[in-house]
């Protein structure tokens, strides 16, 4: 896999908890110490660091009195209020070390499900970027109803891959990269070295955490690789204890599962990222099956193509769009509101004459899910 190496490249790297903790379940100093020297390499070199890191819980749940990781939602988020301090304050001293500045981002859904909020926070990564900072992202488990959690983070790495437009995804795990099987289970299970598409073989192949402190398994690091290559994104998989694993994995010579964006990938800017993983959609409009087909060619939608519309949205807002079997087959931002769509259903570009814009949704603010397999929300 040959990359060019001259270029300074923005990269997000994401470490996950059973890459920081010990056979007991806590914090290895040694293990974060040790990626921290490896990703000062990489600034030393001149490029752009954020990091993903897991490992709240595990840094704080013996100091909440536990003996073993806790289960219970509130007790994790107890200890992780205990230990993203303690997590940070770690990361903090060996960057300072090194004579760089790290910066801790805690992120819920919720600040990305609105648009304000989702461009400040890129407006802020970029400005710690710029300046040399390092940013260590993390969800706000201590905050975070369950419901409203990215879940990990795996796909929030790749989704803050996206937003802040990054060169490269580098997921670190205990692993070596995606198998053919989980290897733990299967020891014929072969490595892949490189993946330009997800297949429903490799779906299924993919599966539970390999420890006790691991929380997505492979199955959401497949998750955050599509995520990542919808947005256009090279990722790398790879095992944390492997030496010089980072540097490596950005000049192409690691040892792992590099993903690679095919041609044919969506490529979703911004604003389409932002309406396919973040937006929350508002209501529903039904289309006809001529008007399916220009969604799926990714053609504007007209309020011709328009047959139901349910929900009370204002304009501006996401809508999910559905055929007549009621199968979802987009997202789009709305150019009227649910009432004005009441009435300007079905009517022809003519017939519409002055009343608003010609499209119902313009082709740039529209995700056509059959050309992005990837979870949505
Ligand atoms: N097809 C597969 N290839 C590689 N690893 C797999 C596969 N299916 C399941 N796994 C398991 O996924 C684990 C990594 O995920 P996880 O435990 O959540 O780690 P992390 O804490 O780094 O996020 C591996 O240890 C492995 O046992
Ligand atoms: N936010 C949690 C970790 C969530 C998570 O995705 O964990 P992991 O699968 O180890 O990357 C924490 O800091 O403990």
């Amino acid at each position: 896999m040959i990359i060019n190496e001259s270029k300074n490249k923005r990269i997000v790297i994401k470490i996950g908890s059973s890459s920081l903790t010990s056979r007991l379940g806590d914090i290895s100093r040694h293990k974060l110490e040790r990626l921290v020297d490896e990703i000062v390499k990489l600034k030393d070199d001149g490029h752009e660091v954020l990091l993903v890191s897991s490992g709240a819980v595990a840094a704080g749940y013996r100091r909440l009195g536990c003996l073993n990781r806790p289960t219970s939602l509130a007790e994790k988020q107890a200890a992780a209020s205990i230990g993203q301090g303690l997590l940070m304050e770690s990361y903090s001293e060996r960057f300072i070390s090194h004579g760089y500045t790290a910066s801790q981002i805690l992120i819920t859904r919720s600040d990305f499900s609105d648009r304000d909020r989702y461009h400040n926070a890129r407006n802020t990564i970029n400005v710690l970027l710029d300046r040399g900072i390092i940013p260590i992202v993390n969800e706000n488990d201590t905050v975070t109803v369950e419901r409203l959690k990215f879940g990990d983070n795996d796909t929030l790495s790749a989704k803050v891959a996206g937003l802040v437009d990054a060169d490269q995804l580098i997921i670190l795990s205990d692993i070596d990269g995606l198998y053919t099987d989980d290897p733990r289970k299967n020891p014929d299970a072969k490595l892949l070295t490189k993946v330009s598409e997800i297949t429903p073989e490799i779906e299924e192949s993919a599966g539970e955490p390999g420890s006790a402190v691991g929380t997505g398994g492979m199955r959401s690091k497949i998750d955050a690789v599509k995520i990542a290559m919808a947005s256009g994104i090279s990722s790398f998989l790879g095992n944390a204890t492997s030496p010089d694993i980072i540097h490596k994995a950005v000049i192409g010579k690691a040892r792992g599962t590099y993903f690679v964006p095919g041609k044919n990938e969506f490529n979703l800017d911004t604003k389409r990222q932002w309406i396919a993983f973040h937006s929350g959609p508002e209501g529903e409009i039904v289309v006809s099956n001529k008007a399916k087909q220009g969604i799926d060619e990714l053609k504007s939608l007209y309020p011709t193509g328009i047959r139901y519309v349910s929900g009370h949205f204002k304009k501006g807002s996401v809508v999910r769009i559905k055929d007549l079997d009621g199968n979802e087959v987009g997202l789009g931002v709305s150019n009227y509101s649910s009432k004005q769509l009441i009435k300007i259903k079905g009517i022809s570009r003519d017939e519409l004459a002055d009343a608003g814009p010609e499209e119902a949704i313009n082709n740039k603010d529209l995700v056509c899910h059959t050309r992005l397999a990837v979870p949505i929300h």
